[in-house]
């Protein structure tokens, strides 16, 4: 069934964790970048750096990158997933502190590295929210205002006052930028939100949370267009004096039941088999991978375990409550209203022949 559904967000924890780990890579091979590209700017000294102290960064840029790919591997990122799901804080926490890193060691590239690290943050107010991504660009600002001082402190010619007003707008376009992302994504959570709800309501009944008529329709349509050769058995299946329970114990009884039978069905069939609810009091089970016998058996036990639970619940005592089945076989050509139609003929067979029992067109 999920098949048809297709999944609208990925929930499956070891992709997050192969995507965190490729995202770590990826930010690690763009602080590299960021390494190669000042080599000619060392080479012609338009960078006051040495080549020891390029290969310092470097080394620390390799180790930062790589404790982080390990706290993902070895699973220590879910220790802050309260606090940081997509684990996107400290990794950011980190960048910041690289970035002032390389601004210690070339001041001179101070302006570019800096506006570009805003640039990336303000994506973080979109997958963070704009509160959490505000405090990293805070940290960021402080980091560099921090470097800016021991910068001076080490007699290089800058103004601590001159950096401040430096970062001021590129905060202020921050925050504009982030706010617009931050709203941007509320609209889409919002909007998968109401697909989720959309495809429940178009796909689901709403009171026994099994798949509807539509639904069944998508699943027998792919069925027959597999065509893989094997032989499918379709079910109709319908409760006995379903009227006369409702008439005499109420309709919240009548719904009661409906939600038993539902979960009945389910327990009794295999992950290939499928149970909707077509309407009122009857379903549709359609089995895969089976044999005639196979199919019989399971259709009889799902006959079975509700006759028990009428019992051992007592159940509308007074009534005749039980269920009819009437099934067939899938065969060559056989279409959608056919194999439905058959199924029917065989539940009335049931019922003519005095209900409470199973009644089978099986031709294999
Ligand atoms: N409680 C409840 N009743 C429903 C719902 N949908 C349809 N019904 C009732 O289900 C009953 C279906 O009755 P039938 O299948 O025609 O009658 P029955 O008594 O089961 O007769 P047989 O199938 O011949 O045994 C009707 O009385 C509908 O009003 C529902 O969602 N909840």
């Amino acid at each position: 069934m999920e098949d048809l559904l297709g999944p609208l967000v990925n929930t499956d924890e070891a992709t997050k964790k192969k995507s965190r780990k490729r995202s770590i890579l990826i930010a690690c091979a763009g602080f590299l970048l960021i390494l190669f590209v000042s080599i000619p700017f060392v080479f012609y000294h338009a960078i006051n750096m040495t080549t020891n102290t390029w290969l310092f960064a470097f080394g620390i840029t390799i180790l930062v990158w790589f404790c982080l790919w390990l706290s993902v591997h070895f699973g220590l990122d879910q220790h802050t997933r309260s606090i940081d799901p997509h684990f996107l804080i400290l990794p950011a926490m980190c960048s910041s502190l690289l970035i002032c890193l390389y601004i210690y060691i070339a001041p001179e590239l101070r302006v570019l590295v800096l506006a570009g690290w805003f640039a990336v943050l303000l994506f973080g107010a979109g997958l963070l929210g704009f509160k959490q991504a505000f405090l990293l660009s805070s940290f960021t600002a402080c980091c560099y205002l921090a470097t800016v001082a021991l910068l001076i402190n080490k007699g290089r010619g800058l103004s601590l006052e001159y950096e401040f007003w430096l970062l001021m707008p590129q905060l202020t376009f921050w925050c504009y930028g982030a706010t617009v992302l931050e709203r941007l994504k509320r609209h889409r959570s919002e909007n998968i939100r109401l697909r989720l709800q959309l495809r429940e309501m178009a796909l689901f009944d709403a009171l026994t949370g099994l798949a509807n008529r539509r639904m069944a329709d998508l699943f027998l349509t792919e069925a027959l267009q597999q065509n893989d050769g094997q032989l499918f058995y379709v079910a109709m299946v319908d409760i006995d004096g379903f009227k006369d329970i409702n008439d005499d114990y109420g309709h919240a009884v009548g719904d009661d039941l409906l939600i038993d039978i539902a979960n009945i069905i389910k327990q009794q069939l295999s992950h290939h088999d499928f149970c909707a609810r077509l309407g009122g009091d009857e379903f549709v089970v359609i089995l895969k991978k089976t044999n005639a016998a196979g199919a019989n058996t399971a259709l009889n036990n799902i006959r079975k375990a509700f006759n028990r639970h009428i019992s051992q619940h007592n159940i509308c005592a007074q009534a005749q409550v039980s269920l009819s089945i009437g099934v067939t076989v899938s065969e060559a050509n056989a279409t959608k209203s056919l194999l439905l139609k058959r199924a029917d003929e065989q539940l009335y067979k049931a019922k003519q022949a005095g209900k409470n029992q199973l009644s089978a067109c099986l031709s294999d």
